[in-house]
């Protein structure tokens, strides 16, 4: 791999959008991915990003624009973490740079920066559902010429949106809808499940396809022995095919099925593209591809074939370690309780490693269970596992959680199941843009029933509490810390029902601190003291339910303030307020947290010091607020 400071190669530079693209000759297409494969590697060196799943696709790409007409014709990327290849094809090759800067390209696609661009949303297995309303709303509309794309990959095909769409798509015969199967067969990790067994065997076919071409090649050149032998071949050949691919599967389904197609060779992938489109009706491209193709080091690295690395020598792939810190306490103290409680089992929706769950699985493989995709079906699964008597933790990026809100609230809540829900990622995570921050979790679970959740600190804290969360034995428990480095230790003080006083001062304001937010209290505490404000700062451990002992607390203060990482609407400080409210204790209630907003990708300090969540800012704001003895702070951006 050529080391570059991001110049583009003569081709791709040569590439403004599809037009360009589909006016090179056959011939320099090779050229032109080795010239894509440069640009990935030395622009996510820089910054970090999915350099695996792109380098997969990059022959994929390059034949989807040839053969389709973008942005007549829409192709849609499921989860849209291998679209960077798409960004340099439609024009912004030269931007490639800036990649999951602030001001610089997503690392999803983004419909602001082009009309080539669909789905911003970085949730998986959602494409199929998009091309399904696409393809009916083109069709309604007397569009017949524009045809639809959807590339979702093994692992997003795992989760049960895709078939809800594909069950769908199926009942209409003519819609003139493509879906690329990207099938490396692994998610993170290799993709997990019947659907996924069922793919590899598929690959074991295409083995037996390639010994076949050559005996067919060879053996006909034996004329009399030859022909008899080839037909048994190809009768044995017919016999696998049919018991093992999925072209039985998806044909039953009512849908044309064209593969298996080598992902890598762009003509025959071109080839294959072509022959869908003229169907003029749901059609599956299933594509074999390699994660990390074409760059040793990402083909090699272990688990995840460099799904989304940090930082890292182009030269060597050698990484710069990303500190995962609450990721890997977690991953520890789950080992521990392992050993002290055989009843606990660990559920991962294909993040065993970016969990932290891999010291757990290795210590009790029989006692981890990788559900792929699916987080709807992680939550339910563990309502079954926790009513056979086990007591499951489920471990899930916050924002995913989302996907599997009416499980946790109908099947595990509702039977009051020892549940325990981790949510790593909380809070803003910044680089993955909007659709990743964990700013929604503390909100959707406040109105779930005899739900009970705790937000740690620090490393110690969170130890306790991952604890205490499974020792609840008659409901769900959620605990849920950020991306990222943990904290500083922050010893308690003093106690305040069963909340730690983190500082005690005179009746001033108090300050409920919720989770890691205590330093930033503790920082913004002490500016105050200089302005002569005195600020107790308390962290409730448990945000749900809150201590009854904040009412009696938050009476003798003039000022009461709730700092957290999550949405400010429906968040603690809501719960903190409707709490006083009912106790009919008058004092104002401020909170400090995400606006209601998506926000853009960027740094997560960057973003936190735009929307105000800084020791400084929550200091000048409660200042003005006690001086002005009006605590309506309408206009500061956290509000
Ligand atoms: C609902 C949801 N859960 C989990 C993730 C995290 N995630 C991002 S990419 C990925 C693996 C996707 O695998 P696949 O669809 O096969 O694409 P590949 O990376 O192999 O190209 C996962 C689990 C997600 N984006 N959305
Ligand atoms: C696309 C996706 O959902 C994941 O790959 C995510 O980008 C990983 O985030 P972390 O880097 O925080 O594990
Ligand atoms: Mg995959």
């Amino acid at each position: 791999m050529s080391e570059r400071a991001g110049r583009l190669g003569g081709l791709l530079e040569s590439v403004k959008g599809p037009r360009d693209l589909k006016a090179l000759g056959a011939d320099e297409l090779p050229r032109l991915a080795a010239e894509i494969r440069d640009l990935l590697v030395s622009a996510t060196a820089r910054t970090g990003g999915h350099l695996g799943p792109n380098l997969g696709v990059v022959e994929l790409t390059i034949a989807l624009h040839r053969v389709f007409d973008s942005p007549r014709d829409r192709i849609l990327w499921d989860t849209g973490h291998q679209a960077y290849v798409h960004k340099m094809l439609t024009g912004r090759a030269d931007r490639f740079d800036t990649l999951r800067q602030e001001g610089g390209l997503s690392g999803y696609p983004s419909q602001a920066e082009s009309e080539h661009d669909v789905i911003e949303n970085s949730h998986a297995s959602t494409a199929l559902s998009y091309a399904d309303g696409l393809a009916k709303a083109y069709r309604l509309r007397g569009e017949d010429d524009r045809t639809v794309v959807a590339v979702i990959g093994d692992g997003a095909l795992t989760g049960g949106m895709a078939w809800e769409a594909l069950n769908n798509i199926a009942a209409h015969k003519d819609l003139p809808l493509i879906i690329v199967v990207n099938d490396n067969g692994r998610s993170y990790s290799p993709t997990i499940g019947g659907l996924a067994n069922h793919l590899a065997s598929l690959r074991t076919t295409q083995r037996y396809e390639d010994v076949l071409e050559f005996v067919k090649d060879n053996l006909n050149k034996v004329p009399v022995v030859g022909a008899p032998v080839y037909d048994a071949l190809h009768g044995m050949k017919k016999g696998i095919k049919d018991v093992l691919a999925p072209q039985a599967m998806f044909e039953d389904l009512g849908l044309k099925y064209i593969g298996l197609v080598d992902g890598h060779d762009t003509q025959a992938v071109e080839a294959a593209l072509r022959r869908a489109r003229g169907f003029r009706r749901p059609v599956i491209v299933h594509v074999l591809t390699k994660k990390g193709f074409g760059y040793s080091p990402a083909e090699n690295h272990g688990e995840d074939c460099f799904h989304s690395p940090g930082a890292f020598d182009p030269l060597t792939g050698e990484e710069k370690p990303k500190p995962h810190g609450w990721t890997n306490v977690f991953g520890q103290e789950m080992v521990r309780l392992g050993a002290e409680r055989r009843d606990i089992v660990a559920i991962t929706a294909a993040m065993l490693g970016p969990t932290g769950l891999i010291p757990f699985s290795e210590a009790y493989p029989d006692r981890l269970y990788d559900v792929g995709i699916a987080e709807q079906h992680a939550l339910t699964s563990a309502a079954g596992l926790a009513m056979g008597g086990l007591h499951p933790v489920v471990a899930v990026y916050a924002t995913f959680l989302n996907r599997a809100f009416d499980q946790l609230l109908m099947d595990v809540a509702l039977h009051r199941l020892p549940v325990t829900v981790v949510l790593d990622r909380a809070g803003v995570t910044g680089d993955d843009g909007a659709s990743h921050n964990g700013m929604w979790d503390l909100s959707i679970l406040q109105v779930i029933p005899g739900l009970s959740v705790a937000v740690p600190r620090d490393e110690p804290r969170l130890r306790e509490l991952l604890s205490e969360a499974v020792a609840v034995d008659d409901g769900p428990t959620v605990v849920r810390y950020p991306k990222g480095p943990v904290g500083p230790e922050i010893e308690a003080v003093g106690k305040l029902g069963e909340m730690d006083v983190l500082r005690a001062g005179d009746p001033d304001v108090l300050v409920v601190s919720v989770g890691p937010m205590a330093e930033m209290c503790l920082e913004a505490a002490a500016m105050l003291d200089a302005q002569g404000i005195s600020a107790t700062v308390v962290d409730p451990r448990w945000v749900k339910p809150l201590d009854e002992a904040l009412v009696a607390a938050a009476r003798v203060h003039k000022l009461v303030v709730v700092v957290e990482d999550n949405g400010r609407v429906g968040g603690v400080g809501d719960a903190v307020a409707r709490m006083l409210r009912d106790a009919d204790v008058d004092v104002p209630v401020r909170t400090y947290g995400i606006p209601q907003r998506f926000l853009d990708h960027a740094k997560r300090a960057k973003i936190l010091a735009d929307i105000g969540l800084t020791a400084q800012d929550i200091a000048r704001e409660i200042t003005e607020a006690v001086a002005k003895r009006s605590p309506v702070l309408e206009n500061h951006p956290a509000r």
